[in-house]
Order: C-alpha cells, then structure tokens, then sequence
C-alpha cells in the first residue's frame, strides 16, 4: 500500500499539529508522508479580515484534496468554515487539547493584575470584543504574524500582553510564557479550538476508515454544538463570537452537553452571553439553539455593526482552481523531515475549565453574573 499523503500548512504550529497526526497514524500501522501547502494567509501580512477571514488557511488545503495531491488534510477546526465543504468529510477530530485563550504579559501578570490604559495584542475581532467587554480599559492593538514574532512583541517590551490560544503554545512548546490561562467567563474561546480537524474526500471509504480511528466522540460532540451556534448565528469563523462546550454528566449519570456562547462588539459597545444545557445525542440542535437565543436578544446587530464576516468567507468558499494554482504550491517531502517535538504530550483531556450552571438548569441567562467579572 502506498504511503498516506497528508496536506499541511508550513508553519511551526502546522507542522507539529500534522507531525501529531501522523505519528498517530503511523502507531496504528500505516505509512505517512507530508505534504506541503503554502496558504496565502502564510504568505500576505495584512489583516486577516481584509484577506478573506481564517478561511484562507483551510481554502488551499482544501483545494490539494479535491485535486487529489493529498489524501487527508489537517486544519486548526476553528479555521475551518462551518459550513463543511462538498466533496469533502472531516472524518477525524481527535481529543482536544486545552481550549482556553493564553494571555502572555509582561512580568507574569495576569488580565486582572495589568493596569488601565496597557497595551494588548490581538488580531481577533474575537477577543478584542471579549477585552472591550471587561472593561478594564485595555488599548487592543492589531497584531498578526508566526507565533514566536507575537511572543517577541512581549519580550522587547513594545506591548504589556498578547492573547494566543494556549493550545497553540503548548504543541509548539512554548506554555512557559502564558501568564494566564483566561478563565472561559472572562473570554469565551472560539468555537473549535483546541481541537484538530482531519478532512478526506468525501468518497474515499479506505481514508474515512483510517482517520475514524483517531476520532474523539466527546470532541466531536462539543465541536459540533460549538459549531451549530455559528451556523445558527450565519457568522462566519472570525466573527466576534466564542462558543465553549463540556460533556458533562447528568445527576442520573446521562452525558450532557454544556454549551456557552459570547458574542461582542470590538469597539465594548455590546456583548450578549448565553447559556444551555442538553442531550449528549443532540450537539447541533443545541448549537442551533443557543443561536436562535442570541438572535432573539439581538446577536445579528452586533454581528453586524462588526463588519459582515461572512461575506468575506463566504468569497474564499467560492475560489476558482485557477486561483487555487496562483496561491498554492505542493511540495512533497519525506516524513523524516518532521523533526517531532518531545515535550508535547499526546492529547490528553481537556481541562474542564469551569462549567457553566448546573445539569438541572436547561437554559441561564449569565448576562449579569458576567458583567461582574
Ligand atoms: N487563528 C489562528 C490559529 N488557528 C489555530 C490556532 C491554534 C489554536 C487552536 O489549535 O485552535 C491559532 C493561533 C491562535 O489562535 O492563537
């Protein structure tokens, strides 16, 4: 059987999401080599949400499988639009690695300790939204590029913090500089993170098989109901909206879920925060209906007082294969190429990082109990 090609992005947090999976595929058996796909969200500096949205890192990647350069593809899922793809399944999401945002500041500060007026750094509509609505007068500022040049902006002093994903820095092993995992009421994470998402074509049986077995259910659930709110809400993935589900068990001993949502104005002018709780079996339907209760208290507004995400994904969804060949270069190279990083852990569980209400509480309004913190 020939080696399973598996499409991935260049960057240091790719390579090492990639690397991950194919040493877990490897231990079941199967031969893996990488494949390299150069995205233009790689490549172009500017704004993310002047590029097309976070869609433009799935968008090539996408491309390489339905021409068939690649047999499975592994995205970051909160980069992946919502909306799924025809022609394409997303056959494996394997456990999820913590989902909480890092705050990286200065002198080992945490959000509550840095004063009035510091600078912090995010290029997410997300959780600039999520900062204004603390109220703590933070000055956000536009921050983009890899990884270690964001941390750098902290180390020479030229802003007090930044906000990553502490997913994102325990693969790559940089955990050491997160100063504050933030606690979910304060900033909701974005549907997905944390979790890896492996895409196949969609009639390729043998591919579906194979990446089945890497796949978490109680990942996939709470992904799904994370999801099923941006669906709900029409958002595209880098709307300001969070969304944070837990598989929680029932005081019968039934499995859960319990869903959180935040959506917010950057500018602090709004925000709206929700909650539900429901049947395990149930993911989208709950997704579907937490968006519907935003929507009733007005989520649509602030969605759209933001700056219309989704038009802009949507354009990316729509790109031509001529397009595909102007943004895109496979490059093919032996898997002894992947230099696996030590420190990382393999997925453990994710860390239940406060869940919301009680099991017996179908729907919380947390509007107020959060405004206090
Ligand atoms: N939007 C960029 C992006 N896409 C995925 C991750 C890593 C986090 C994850 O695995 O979800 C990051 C970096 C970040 O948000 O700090």
């Amino acid at each position: 059987m020939s080696a399973l090609r598996l499409g991935t992005r260049r960057s240091h947090l790719a390579m090492t999401q990639s690397g991950h999976v194919a040493d877990a595929l490897r231990a079941l058996g199967h031969e893996v080599e990488l494949v390299e796909i150069v995205t233009e969200g790689d490549t172009n500096r500017a704004p993310l949400t002047q590029i097309g949205g976070t869609g433009v890192f799935a968008a090539a990647l996408r491309e390489a499988l339905l021409q068939g350069e690649v047999d499975l593809a592994v995205h970051s899922l909160k980069d992946l639009p919502a909306a799924g793809h025809p022609g394409l399944t997303v056959a494996g999401i394997p456990r999820r690695e913590d989902p909480r945002d890092a705050l990286v500041a200065r002198d080992g500060l945490t959000l509550g300790e840095l004063p009035p007026g510091s600078s912090i750094g995010t290029g997410s509509p997300r959780r600039v939204a999520a900062l204004n609505a603390l109220g703590l007068g933070f000055e956000v500022r536009p921050l983009r590029g890899n990884v270690d040049s964001r941390l750098a902006r902290v180390s020479d002093g030229e802003l007090d913090a930044i906000i990553l994903a502490c997913s994102g820095l325990r693969r790559i092993g940089r955990q050491d500089r997160i100063t504050e995992a933030i606690d979910p009421l304060q900033m909701l994470s974005a549907p997905g993170q944390g979790a890896l998402a492996i895409e196949v074509r969609a009639d390729d049986r043998r591919m579906i098989d194979i990446v089945g077995a890497l796949d978490d259910a109680d990942t996939r659930a709470a992904v799904t109901a994370e999801r099923a709110v941006l669906l709900g809400l029409k958002a595209g993935c880098s709307a300001p909206v969070g969304a944070l589900a837990e598989v929680v068990e029932d005081v019968d001993g039934s499995l859960e879920i319990s869903l959180r949502a935040f959506v917010g104005a950057p500018d602090g002018s709004d925000d709206l925060r929700r909650s539900i709780t429901g049947p395990f079996d149930k993911a989208e339907q709950l997704g579907l209906d937490l968006a519907h209760m935003l929507l009733e208290d007005g989520a649509d507004r602030i969605i759209a007082d933001a700056g219309g995400d989704d038009a802009v994904a949507g354009s990316v969804r729509a790109g031509t294969g001529e397009e595909h060949r102007q943004k895109t270069q496979a490059q093919h190279h032996g898997a002894h190429e992947i230099v696996a990083d030590a420190s990382e852990p393999p997925p453990g569980r994710p860390t239940n990082a406060g869940s919301a209400g009680g099991p017996e509480v179908r729907t919380t309004n947390t509007d107020a109990m959060e405004r206090d913190k």
